[in-house]
């Protein structure tokens, strides 16, 4: 059952660390190094950018959740069989309880993977710091935003994307993948450009095999025409491939 579904969905927050929370369920690890490990996936609401190929509509274009307090969240997560946990958004790093809910899910000993777009680098526990920095492609633009009037965002979204401070201070701190969404094979040089800037930034390893290729695609039928073109420009530059592998299997239903 959802937890959505069974949970009160008061406007604010409750007293005391709090997260707006879209979905939580046991699923696959479908992306990154760790894909396949079973896992379970807590999804905070909002986002401080606006992809236009956003996966998770409900997170950011239009945000949707109930309010779970920190402990309910650990509560559902102990109600589930994985030792592995994937704290997703939206933007989970957006909120400070993240931190909290971090802290408490590493001392009761999970395996936590962050999901986030590497514009924040609160000092939180995370064995893996799964990092997607947002190329130019992701800017929404008039003919592909989503929703709204694409000024509103495209601008904002432009200046936010790329935060070097936080992206090194994430690589420092943590085991960390880098993982591009790959719209198209201009995207390359982006990319390139992107991976040597961060390795001049910091002394902390960022090897090939940590930079990863995603293709671009919310359904199967997507995929289908995405997937081949991105694992050529892998082999080819000498990066890693990831699939999308809960796409493949269960296409873009809800809680996969
Ligand atoms: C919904 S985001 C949430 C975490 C964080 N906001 C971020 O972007 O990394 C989860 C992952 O899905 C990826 N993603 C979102 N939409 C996608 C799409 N249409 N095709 C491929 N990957 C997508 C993101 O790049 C990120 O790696
Ligand atoms: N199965 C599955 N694996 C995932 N890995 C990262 C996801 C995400 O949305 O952050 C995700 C997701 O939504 N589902
Ligand atoms: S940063 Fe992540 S959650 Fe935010 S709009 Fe982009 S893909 Fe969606
Ligand atoms: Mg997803």
């Amino acid at each position: 059952m959802p937890v959505t579904s069974t949970v009160e969905r008061p406007g604010d927050a409750p007293d005391g660390p709090a997260l707006p929370v879209n979905e939580l369920f046991a699923s696959l690890q479908g992306e990154g190094k760790l894909a396949g490990v079973p896992s379970t996936f807590v999804r905070t609401s909002g986002c401080n950018l606006r992809c236009w190929f956003c996966d998770s509509y409900h997170t950011s274009w239009e945000p949707t959740h109930a309010w779970l307090s920190v402990d309910r969240i650990v509560e559902e997560v102990a109600a589930r069989d994985p030792t592995h946990v994937v704290l997703t958004g939206g933007e989970p790093l957006l909120h400070d309880a993240s931190t909290t809910l971090l802290e408490r899910l590493a001392a009761e000993g999970y395996h936590v993977t962050v999901e986030t777009n590497g514009t924040f680098a609160p000092d939180a526990p995370m064995d893996l710091a799964s990092v997607s920095p947002k190329l130019s492609t992701s800017t929404p633009r008039t003919e592909n935003a989503p929703k709204g009037d694409p000024g509103e965002w495209e601008a904002r979204h432009e200046a936010r994307r790329i935060d070097f401070a936080a992206l090194t201070t994430l690589l420092e701190r943590h085991e960390a993948q880098l993982k591009f969404v790959v719209t198209d094979p201009d995207d390359m040089a982006e990319i390139d450009a992107l991976v040597a800037d961060v390795r001049e930034r910091t002394d902390a390893d960022l090897n090939d095999h940590d930079v990863l290729l995603m293709p671009e695609g919310q359904t199967r039928e997507e995929l289908e025409s995405t997937r081949n073109v991105v694992a050529d420009l892998a082999a080819e530059y000498g990066y890693r491939y990831t699939p999308r592998l809960h796409v493949d299997l269960w296409n873009d239903a809800p809680e996969t």
